[in-house]
């Protein structure tokens, strides 16, 4: 049998070991030729191989719930289930997910790609499934990474799956021992020592979970053995296995970094390394922290990929790697403000909505010199729906005192981020984009706190006003070239700050006949919402156009194509400015007509 001939997990089921060990080396061989292709999580998936076999041929799927935490490490999933022969477009516009993708499959339930949350979910399916009498409703196993399991709603879950002998939970602990780099706290220690067997109960034991562990996670036999057992015991119960992140490929099991947690496309790795967003912060907060040594660094286990490498090496002992908790980096950083320091939160703008509430109220709420740095802001696109930054600017904005910066370039992002860390009555955020640093736009002049990045050559208020929020002032630049070329007069400006909003902006929109908002953020309450409620207080009767992110799930694929569909590219922005309201068309000459 290879990956590309099975049809689903029945097919599994009668397989000698001799031939589940050579499906296992064909889906290695498999996992490597296409992700290296397309790019993808490929570590993780190299790590639950023999995992994910032993699982579908104990469990029954779909009557029986297998539920992937994360679920980055479902590819070896899908071929089980039968789709291999869509890898060739995983992650491509209209092809397979990265993530269960409740489309795809019938045996693919949750497709959240936010930690952590499996758990509870598994807890309440198990429940419905009680208390719908539906005893033999298939069993509910969810399956965690150890990094997932520094999540604390992951600690909610156990806490009622443990305090009920009848949950009917079989928890499949993935552990080995990373997340992109080792697994941290005392979670971590626990779990080397049950590794070791040299804890005495284990944690969840304690909590009222039977465990049975550790296995050798690359042993199909003792897994099932395992897992029978657990299908076996009603009642809630860990399996704790523990594999190896990148198994079977040489390269990935010695990479340090992250053991090929995500990887690019090969192709991609041609040609000099772009400079990106990342890489600009990274470098600026380096040489912030060198002049400011009350600058700390937090990460929610994810350093390297959110631009802290430099500054952990410049200042390991201000550097603090919390594990996926977003929710203790918000209230730990309003601690470390309280002691008089400014802590810099640097997560993907997608996960800080699972800190909001202590940003509001740990840290908004005590006026906290606290700065958010969010990076993946707008649409990311591999990753699907869960990882678009399109939320961060409508929440933010509802929050009293905090100041949001949105960069238009490089410049202004090493600019803002040092006007971010020197605010200290309040909280402030930086939100920048997924992908290679825009180059830089210069200011012709300044109105207030707004950039004006080009004016209008009309005369007396005929002219479009194209508001840019943060890196959408490339492609306003290129609408407003477009719409000269019309004979269309245009002013192109950059708030910087986004909220609150300088007054001067409603200056700047009575001179001109509309304003036209652009952001990569979602429209609901997004920058939009933010300056037709400043010209409504200012009695600027001027039309407002709002250009966003629509507010909808947005499926995965590629930025390009997702920011020209959601109308965020130059010609787009144009022909939107164009028909926002018939404008006194410019003459060659610059008059009126
Ligand atoms: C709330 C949240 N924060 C951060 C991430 C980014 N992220 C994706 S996978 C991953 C590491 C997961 O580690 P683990 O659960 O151990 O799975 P493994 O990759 O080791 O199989 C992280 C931090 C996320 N998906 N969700
Ligand atoms: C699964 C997860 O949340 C991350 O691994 C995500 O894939 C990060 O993607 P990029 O770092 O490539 O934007
Ligand atoms: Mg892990």
């Amino acid at each position: 049998m290879t990956p590309e001939t099975i049809t689903g997990p029945e097919d599994l089921r009668g397989l000698p070991p001799d031939e589940l060990r050579s499906l296992a080396a064909g889906i290695r061989r498999f996992l490597v030729d296409r992700v290296s292709r397309t790019g993808g999580h490929l570590g993780p998936n190299l790590g639950v191989v023999e995992l994910t076999l032993a699982l579908h041929r104990v469990f029954a799927s779909p009557r029986d719930r297998i539920l992937w935490d994360t679920g980055h490490q479902a590819y070896v999933h899908k071929i089980v289930t039968g789709r291999a022969g869509g890898f060739g477009g995983l992650r491509q516009p209209g092809g397979l997910s990265g993530y269960p993708s409740r489309e795809e499959s019938e045996h693919d339930l949750i497709e959240n790609s936010h930690a952590s949350t499996a758990l509870s979910i598994a807890d309440g399916l198990a429940r419905a499934r009680r208390i719908a009498g539906d005893r033999d409703g298939g069993a509910v196993v969810a399956v965690v990474g150890d990094g997932a399991l520094t999540g604390g709603v992951a600690w909610e879950a156990l806490n009622n799956i443990g305090g009920d002998p009848d949950a009917d939970v079989v928890v499949v602990l993935n552990d080995n021992g990373r997340s992109y780099a080792p697994t941290v706290g005392g979670l971590a220690r626990h779990l080397a020592e049950l590794r070791a067997g040299s804890a005495g109960a284990s944690i969840f034991e304690e909590l009222g979970l039977a465990y049975i562990g550790p296995v050798d996670g690359h042993d199909i036999p003792a897994l099932e053995q395992a897992l029978r057992e657990a299908r076996a015991m009603g009642g809630p119960v860990v399996v704790h296995a523990v594999t190896v992140k990148g198994a079977g490929y040489v390269l990935a099991e010695n990479d340090d970094l992250d053991r090929f947690h995500a990887v690019r496309p090969m192709a991609s790795g041609t040609g000099p390394a772009q400079e990106t967003w990342t890489d600009v912060f990274g470098a600026e907060l380096a040489r912030l922290g060198g002049e400011r040594s009350d600058l700390v660094a937090i990460t929610a286990a994810m350093l390297e990929p959110t631009g802290l490498s430099a500054f952990a090496a410049a200042h390991p002992d201000r550097t603090l790697d919390v594990g996926i908790a977003e929710q203790h980096a918000a209230a730990s950083a309003a601690g470390l403000a309280l002691g008089g320091l400014h802590p810099v939160v640097a997560v993907y703008a997608t996960f800080l909505n699972r800190a909001f509430d202590q940003l509001m109220m740990d840290v908004a709420l005590h006026r906290l010199p606290v700065t958010f740095v969010l990076d993946r802001a707008g649409i990311t696109g591999d990753d699907g729906p869960s990882h678009n930054g399109m939320w961060d600017l409508s929440i933010l904005r509802v929050v009293p005192g905090l100041r949001v910066a949105a960069p238009r370039d490089g410049r202004r992002l090493r600019e803002l981020l040092a006007e971010a860390v020197d605010v200290d009555d309040g909280p402030t955020a930086v939100r920048f984009p997924k992908g290679a640093v825009a180059a830089d736009v210069a200011a012709v002049r300044s109105h207030g706190a707004v950039d004006v990045l080009r004016e209008s050559t009309a005369p007396g208020g005929d002219a479009a006003l194209i508001v840019a929020a943060g890196a959408m002032a490339g492609p306003c630049m290129e609408a407003a070239e477009l719409l000269e070329a019309r004979g269309v007069a245009s002013t192109v400006v950059d708030p910087r700050w986004v909220a609150p909003l300088d007054p001067a902006l409603a200056e700047l929109a009575a001179a001109h006949a509309t304003v036209t908002v652009v952001e990569d953020n979602g429209e609901a309450g997004g920058v939009g919402d933010a300056v037709a409620a400043l010209l409504r207080e200012a009695g600027v009767r001027v039309p407002v156009t709002a250009l966003a992110v629509p507010q909808r799930f947005i499926g995965h694929g590629k930025r390009p194509r997702i920011l020209e569909d959601c109308g965020l590219t130059g010609p787009r922005i144009a022909a939107a400015v164009e028909s926002a309201a018939p404008l006194t068309a410019l003459t060659t000459s610059g008059g009126r007509t």
